[in-house]
C-alpha cells in the first residue's frame, strides 16, 4: 500500500479523492499497488463528507509522517505551497502539483531538489487540465527540436468567448458560470488578464527548450477588452475570437513568446476548440505538426491527470524521471518585430477610409457591425509599427490580431 495525502479538498482535490474511489481497482493494477488517501490538509470543515476522518489541519502531520510516500499540492497559490512542497521533498517524498503559479515560479529548483533527492515533482495538471502535455513533451518528443508551440491554454476565457459568441451571453454572466461550474481561478483576473495562460506558456516553453523561462517576461493581453461588438465583427468575417498563447523558436535560436486575443477562421486547427477544451499545437523540427486536444479545466478531467501523475510517482517511487529544465535564464526577445494583421475599428466622426490607406497602405474593408464605426483589416505589421500608428490615430475603438 502507498500512502498519499491531498493539500487541498477545493474543486481538484475533491476530485483526486473522487477519482481514486472511482477508478481505484484500475489504478491498483496500473500503478502495481493500492493507494491510500491517508490524510486531507484543508483550512475548512467538511461536515457529512467521508474524508472527515482523515482531514488534518497542520501540514506538519503529513510533512513530518514517514509513512506518506507521495503529497498532491492542489491548493494553488505560491504560498504556503511552495515551502510545503519543499518541505516535503526535503522529507523524502514525491510530490504531485496541478499549481502552475508555483510550477512557473520555482519549477526548475523543484526538480533539481526532486532529482537530488531520487524523488519525483510532477505537473501534468498544470497546463490543460485533463490534457497529456507535459509527459509527451518529456518523454515522447525527445527526438525533436521544438519550434512552435501555440495553445488554447485557459477554459475559463475559451469557455467565456465561446458563449459570447455561440449563445450570446454576455461576458459577466459567462464568466460566473466559469466560476460555478469550478474552472476559473480563486482570484478569476488571472484568467481574464491572460496571466494563467502566460504562466502556461512559461512551463511549456521551459519545458521545450529545456531552459527557465519566466512569465514575466512574456508580453500578455487578456480577454477583459473583447466587447460583444468584436465577437460580431469575427462573425461578419466567419471567424471567431480565441486567447492564443504562443512560443516559437526562429532559425537563430531566438525565442519569443506572447498571450494574446486572436481572430481566427475555420481553416485554422484550434477554431473547433471551444468552450472549456484547450488546444495545444506543438511543431517539432522532425516529427512537423501535433495536435493536443481535451477538457482544459474542471474537477474529474484535472484530477486524472493529477491522478496519472500520482501513479507514476507510484511506479517510480525511488527513481527520479529525468526532466529536462534548467534554471538557467533563456532571454526572450522583443515581441516588437512580431508581424500580425489587425482588425481595427475607428469611429466614423475622426476618421475617413483614405485616412487609414494613407497609414497602413492597401486595408481591407470589413462589413459594417456599427453605423457610427469604420472596421478595417490592416496588411501584416510589426508590434511596434502597429503600436506607434495606433498612437496617430484619434477616435481608435479598438482592434484584435487577425490570422488569415
Ligand atoms: N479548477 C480547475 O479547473 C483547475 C485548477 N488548477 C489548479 O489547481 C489548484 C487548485 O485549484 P482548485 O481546486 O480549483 O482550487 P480551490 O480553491 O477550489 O481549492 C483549493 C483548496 O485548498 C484549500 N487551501 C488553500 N490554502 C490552504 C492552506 N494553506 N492549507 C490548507 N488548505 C488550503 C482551500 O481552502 P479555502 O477555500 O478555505 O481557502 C480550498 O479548499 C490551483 O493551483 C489551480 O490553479 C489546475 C487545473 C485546473
Ligand atoms: N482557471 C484555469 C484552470 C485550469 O488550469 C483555466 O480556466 O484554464
Amino acid at each position: 500500500m502507498i500512502n498519499i495525502a491531498v493539500l487541498g479538498y477545493g474543486t481538484i482535490g475533491s476530485g483526486v479523492v473522487e477519482v481514486l474511489r472511482i477508478n481505484g481497482d484500475s489504478i491498483f493494477k496500473r500503478a502495481g499497488d493500492e493507494i491510500n488517501v491517508k490524510y486531507v490538509l484543508d483550512l475548512k470543515e467538511f461536515p457529512g463528507d467521508p474524508i472527515m476522518d482523515i482531514l488534518v489541519h497542520d501540514a506538519d502531520i503529513i510533512l513530518d509522517d514517514p509513512e506518506v510516500k507521495i503529497v498532491v499540492e492542489v491548493m494553488g497559490g505560491v504560498e504556503p505551497a511552495y515551502s510545503f512542497v519543499k518541505k516535503a521533498l526535503l522529507n523524502g517524498k514525491s510530490v504531485v502539483t496541478s499549481n502552475k503559479e508555483l510550477v512557473a515560479k520555482h519549477g526548475a529548483e523543484l526538480l533539481d531538489l526532486a532529482k537530488e533527492k531520487n524523488l519525483n515533482f510532477l505537473f501534468e495538471a498544470s497546463v490543460g487540465g485533463g490534457i497529456p502535455i507535459i509527459r509527451p513533451l518529456n518523454q515522447s518528443l525527445t527526438a525533436d527540436e521544438i519550434v512552435e508551440i501555440t495553445g488554447i491554454l485557459n477554459g475559463t476565457t475559451n469557455y467565456i468567448l465561446s458563449k459570447m459568441s455561440e449563445e450570446d451571453i454576455d461576458f459577466e454572466t459567462a464568466l460566473k458560470n466559469a466560476q460555478a461550474l469550478g474552472y476559473a481561478e480563486r482570484d478569476p483576473s488571472a484568467d481574464v488578464d491572460g496571466h494563467d495562460a502566460c504562466r502556461k506558456i512559461a512551463i511549456l516553453s521551459s519545458l521545450a527548450y529545456g531552459m527557465q523561462v519566466d512569465f514575466e517576461d512574456i508580453y500578455t493581453e487578456g480577454i477583459s477588452h473583447i466587447t460583444d461588438i468584436d465577437i460580431q465583427y469575427a462573425k461578419a468575417l466567419k471567424a471567431r475570437i480565441k486567447l492564443f498563447a504562443s512560443s516559437i523558436r526562429d532559425e537563430d535560436e531566438s525565442v519569443y513568446a506572447m498571450v494574446a486575443p486572436v481572430m481566427i477562421r475555420a481553416d485554422h486547427p484550434l477554431y473547433s476548440v471551444n468552450d472549456v477544451f484547450n488546444g495545444i499545437y506543438v511543431k517539432g523540427n522532425v516529427i512537423g505538426d501535433v495536435m493536443f486536444y481535451g477538457s482544459g479545466a474542471g474537477k474529474l478531467p484535472t484530477a486524472s491527470a493529477v491522478v496519472a501523475d500520482v501513479v507514476d510517482a507510484a511506479k517510480h517511487l525511488n527513481k527520479n524521471i529525468w526532466t529536462i529544465w534548467s534554471s538557467k535564464k533563456l532571454e526572450l526577445i522583443s515581441t516588437d518585430r512580431v508581424k500580425h494583421r489587425f482588425l481595427v475599428r475607428v469611429s466614423k466622426e475622426n476618421n475617413t477610409l483614405k485616412d487609414m490607406e494613407a497609414l497602413f497602405g492597401e486595408i481591407e474593408k470589413v462589413p459594417e457591425v456599427v453605423t457610427d464605426e469604420l472596421a478595417f483589416i490592416t496588411p501584416l505589421i510589426s508590434e511596434k509599427d502597429m503600436k506607434e500608428k495606433k498612437e496617430q490615430i484619434s477616435g481608435i475603438v479598438g482592434s484584435v490580431r487577425v490570422r488569415f
